[in-house]
């Protein structure tokens, strides 16, 4: 075990949510984004969250979120934390942390290296950093995270945040443990890399992710 902490995102579905918690998964991600495969409403969270041992960390998934969807996923009382995947600004990330009392991880989506500079404007107002893919303009059907794309890990080196930081974008059983060795991150998230189509997840490839994770 290397105290990766792994999260497991777009849960659905109360088998996929019984096998990331049974797997050992620390985090598990409701994705609160109408247009998503994976979408869930806050009702819906609340009975996944049933599902759920103890412990485990439950993320609210929001893009640009207005305040009545804010207060309504808040106000579920299951989530721990909220994921902004959309292009808050650290004064947003300011007020919804006051306006609900949860602490926020923020996501950059990444091409280049500006677009990690960009976490800097973060780094002690979010809770956490994410780094995921910033797909690419002419992509077809693309969603602002979820996409199983992955972009050049070589663009964190160097990187220093005060911040603690995960990172996502196509990871899978295959890639995650390289990842981690080239990257140095200590935690990591996946999605399409434990689905056998988009939204639906594969308890086998939880079990396999959150292994290949945990050993790396
Ligand atoms: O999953 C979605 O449908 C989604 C929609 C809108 C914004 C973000 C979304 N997902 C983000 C994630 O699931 C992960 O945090 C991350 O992007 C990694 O996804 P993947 O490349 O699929 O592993």
């Amino acid at each position: 075990m290397t105290g990766v902490l792994v999260k497991i995102c777009g849960i659905n579905d109360p088998v996929a949510a019984r096998a990331a918690g049974e797997a050992g998964a620390d985090m598990v991600g409701f994705v609160f984004f109408p247009r998503s495969p994976r979408a869930v409403t806050p009702e819906r969270a609340v009975e996944l969250a049933r599902e759920l041992p103890a412990g485990i960390t439950r993320v609210a998934l929001l893009v640009d979120a207005d305040d009545a969807l804010v207060d309504a996923v808040a106000a579920t009382g299951v989530i721990d934390l909220l994921q902004l995947h959309g292009k808050e600004s650290p004064e947003r990330v300011a007020e919804i942390k006051a306006r609900t009392g949860l602490p926020v991880m923020k996501v950059l989506s990444v091409a280049d290296r500006a677009d990690v500079e960009a976490a800097q404007a973060y780094d002690g107002v979010a809770d956490r950093i994410m780094f995921d893919a910033r797909p690419p303009k002419d992509m077809a059907g693309a969603l602002p995270g979820g996409n199983a794309l992955s972009f050049d890990w070589h663009l964190l080196e160097g990187l220093v945040l005060a911040t603690p930081w995960t990172l996502a974008g196509g990871l899978n059983a295959g890639n995650v443990a390289e990842a981690i060795r080239l990257t140095g991150v200590r935690s990591v998230d996946t999605s399409s890399g434990v689905e056998d189509r988009p939204g639906v997840k594969s308890p086998d490839k939880i079990r396999g992710f959150v292994a290949a994770a945990k050993a790396g």
